[in-house]
């Protein structure tokens, strides 16, 4: 088994970089975590009832099961709101910090992935896409399992998260300052994925 290699991909929600992610991961025989998946299913919990420190520090595979769930809008909200608490936050960090070093190559997409968990990442990208075309594409996506959405309510939702996630005073979401910008507004899923796998493969066969 190699070495660990680690590849952060951070970027606004819809911004494309769990699609790029899961793609670097695939080329290269990388594990993938979505780490948005921690916080919406700490999100979910809290909107069942459980206090979301209590349901970050309990957390277990069986929380992320509910995939319909967990990529609905309302789970999405939930989660920027859980994910502004410092106390959320630092019982996640372990988990993904073990998983980021494992052996063999990691990739994490999230908010704080270059900045926060893994700031000795040997590849950090920072994906983002303007807000418009990042609630086209979620709308598109959401449609499908509720046909009553509409545009203007996903760009209203994306815009409010941004402002949250940028704007807290935990591992706000940030670029980190040697991360590789990449700008998915005007690219075709398989020209950002090209342009990811090519800052990889370079520092993949460097290391
Ligand atoms: N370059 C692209 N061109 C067109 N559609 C894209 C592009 N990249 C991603 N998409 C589509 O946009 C949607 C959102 O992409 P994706 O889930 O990868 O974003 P994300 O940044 O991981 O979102 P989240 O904030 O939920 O983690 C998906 O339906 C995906 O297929
Ligand atoms: N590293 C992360 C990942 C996610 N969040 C918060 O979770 C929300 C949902 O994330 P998606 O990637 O599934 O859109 C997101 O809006 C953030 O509030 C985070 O804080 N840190």
């Amino acid at each position: 088994m190699s070495e660990p290699f680690t590849v952060a991909i951070d970027g606004p929600a819809a911004s494309g970089k769990g699609t790029i992610s899961r793609a670097v991961a695939a080329r290269f025989g990388f594990a993938h975590m979505d780490t948005g998946l921690l916080y919406r299913a700490v999100g979910v919990r809290m909107l069942d009832g459980t206090e979301p420190v209590a349901a970050a520090q309990a957390l277990t595979r069986a929380d992320l099961a509910d995939e319909t769930r967990l990529r609905g809008a309302e789970a999405a909200q939930a989660a920027s709101k859980v994910a502004v608490l410092p106390a959320v936050r630092a019982a996640l960090v372990d988990f993904q910090r073990a998983f980021a070093r494992r052996a063999g190559g990691a990739v994490l997409d999230g908010r704080d992935i270059g900045t926060v968990i893994c700031p000795q990442a040997e590849v950090k990208l920072f994906v983002t896409a303007s807000a418009e075309v990042r609630a086209h594409r979620r709308y598109l996506e959401l449609r499908k399992s509720d046909p009553d959405t509409t545009e203007d309510e996903v760009l209203a939702d994306v815009l409010v998260r941004d402002a949250r996630d940028s704007e807290r005073t935990t591992a706000p979401l940030r670029a980190a300052a040697d991360a590789v910008r990449i700008d998915t507004s005007h690219l075709s899923i398989d020209a950002a994925v090209e342009i990811a796998v090519k800052l990889v493969d370079e520092r993949y066969k460097r290391g």
